[in-house]
């Protein structure tokens, strides 16, 4: 990662950069997010208006957008759409990098992808600025995003971050967030298209929330926890199609395991999916069955597409609340199939449908 965000004097400000890093856990805490539950379940319902007439759509792109103007929005309080669509190109090419040779020199996917991100940060930088100015006219902001959050904050010594450090730090969100959240999406869609009997069960809890509030209400934090099986379909989407291949950790002393020495200080690859398909832990793996998330669920460690211990994602609360909104408003108005019956599922940079999932949507109340 640090090569993909560089700064512009390449000195690391390592005291600025961990206590950002502390404070955006803070603010992708659970309490944290109660906020935003509104702002996503607004932008998703206004997105559905654009499907209203559409019969015919695809997966992915839906995802995007709805993702893209999320994160766009809460992250940096942005809503123009020409420049959410240049964020957008910019995290395409940042992205290709990350899972590429790493060769640097004019016309590699590295290359483009660092330039991009330089860009990047440059432009975060100005919006910053910008947002300095803005925010320095009120005595306190009523602004929410992450940006502003980060501007008004100050570190351990009563010094501001410096635009730099936010920038960077917010690329790592939009990146982080992009791919993994827009994989789990269409994965759980494609399942429910296929598996009607846990489609129903879905919108019957689905209903429920529904009943329980005035038509027009806004979904809030109290109606997510009521979303239990829906939140069941989502992980076991999550462990059959995981977004992550895995992560590294390094050995913190000598230990053995199935039989090889692994010496303090190496390098350990953990791979994901090698634990989520493994019949010790999940009875016939390749079997799409939410029900091993109800009561106590998985062993501990043995579920992990968030990773796990200190490094583990920051993100996955925020994951829960955008991705149970986007499920709850799709259940509520449509039913849909599969465009393509046996699409290809393609494994780069994350897993999903080669073609991005095309589905014929079917209104409840046409
Ligand atoms: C379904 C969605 C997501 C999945 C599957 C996912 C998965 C992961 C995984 C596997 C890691 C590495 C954890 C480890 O090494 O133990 C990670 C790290 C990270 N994720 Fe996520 N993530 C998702 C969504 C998000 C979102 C929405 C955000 C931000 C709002 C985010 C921000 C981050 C950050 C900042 C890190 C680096 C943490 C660190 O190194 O301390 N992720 N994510």
């Amino acid at each position: 990662m640090g090569k993909i965000f560089p700064k512009s004097d390449d000195k690391p400000s390592n005291e600025h950069s961990f206590t950002i890093h502390k404070l955006l856990h803070l603010i992708l805490k659970a309490d944290g997010l109660r906020e935003y539950v509104g702002i996503m379940d607004a932008v998703m319902k206004e997105h559905l208006q654009t499907y209203k007439n559409c019969k015919q759509v695809n997966v992915r792109d839906m995802a995007k957008r709805y993702l893209l103007t999320l994160s766009s929005n809460i992250f940096l309080g942005i809503n123009d759409p020409g420049k959410i669509e240049t964020l957008r190109e910019r995290l395409e090419v940042i992205e290709t990098g990350i899972f590429s040779i790493p060769v640097n020199f004019p016309g590699t996917c590295l290359n483009r992808s660092i330039k991009a991100s330089r860009l990047m940060i440059k432009e975060l930088n100005a919006i910053a600025r910008q947002r300095r100015i803005d925010l320095s006219g009120h005595r306190s902001s009523s602004r929410k995003d992450f940006m502003s959050v980060l501007l008004l904050a100050k570190d351990d010594n009563g010094q501001f971050f410096c635009d730099e450090d936010i920038s960077s730090h917010l690329v790592g969100l939009l990146l982080a967030s992009y791919s993994t959240m827009q994989s789990t999406i269409i994965n759980i869609m494609k399942h429910l298209a296929e598996l009607p009997a846990i489609y129903n069960f879905v919108l019957r809890e689905q209903e429920e929330v529904v009943d329980g509030k005035k038509p027009n209400d806004m979904l809030t934090w109290e109606d997510l926890r009521m979303m239990k099986y829906s939140w069941n379909v989502a992980c076991e989407a999550l462990r059959i199609s995981t977004p992550g291949i895995g992560s590294f950790r390094e050995a913190i002393t000598d230990f053995t395991y199935e039989g090889y020495t692994i010496r303090r200080g190496s390098k350990i690859y953990w791979n994901f999916d090698a634990t989520h398909k493994n019949p010790k832990y999940f009875h016939d793996p390749d079997k799409f069955d939410p029900s091993r998330f109800q009561g106590d669920g998985p062993t501990p460690y043995t579920f992990v597409p968030f990773g796990g211990g200190p490094r583990m994602c920051p993100g996955n609360e925020y994951a829960r609340v955008a991705i149970l909104t986007f499920l709850h408003n799709m259940v509520t108005h449509f039913r849909w199939e599969k465009l393509i019956p046996d699409e290809k599922t393609i494994h780069y940079p994350v897993p999903r449908p080669a073609q991005g999932l095309p589905i014929l949507l079917h209104p409840h109340n046409p």
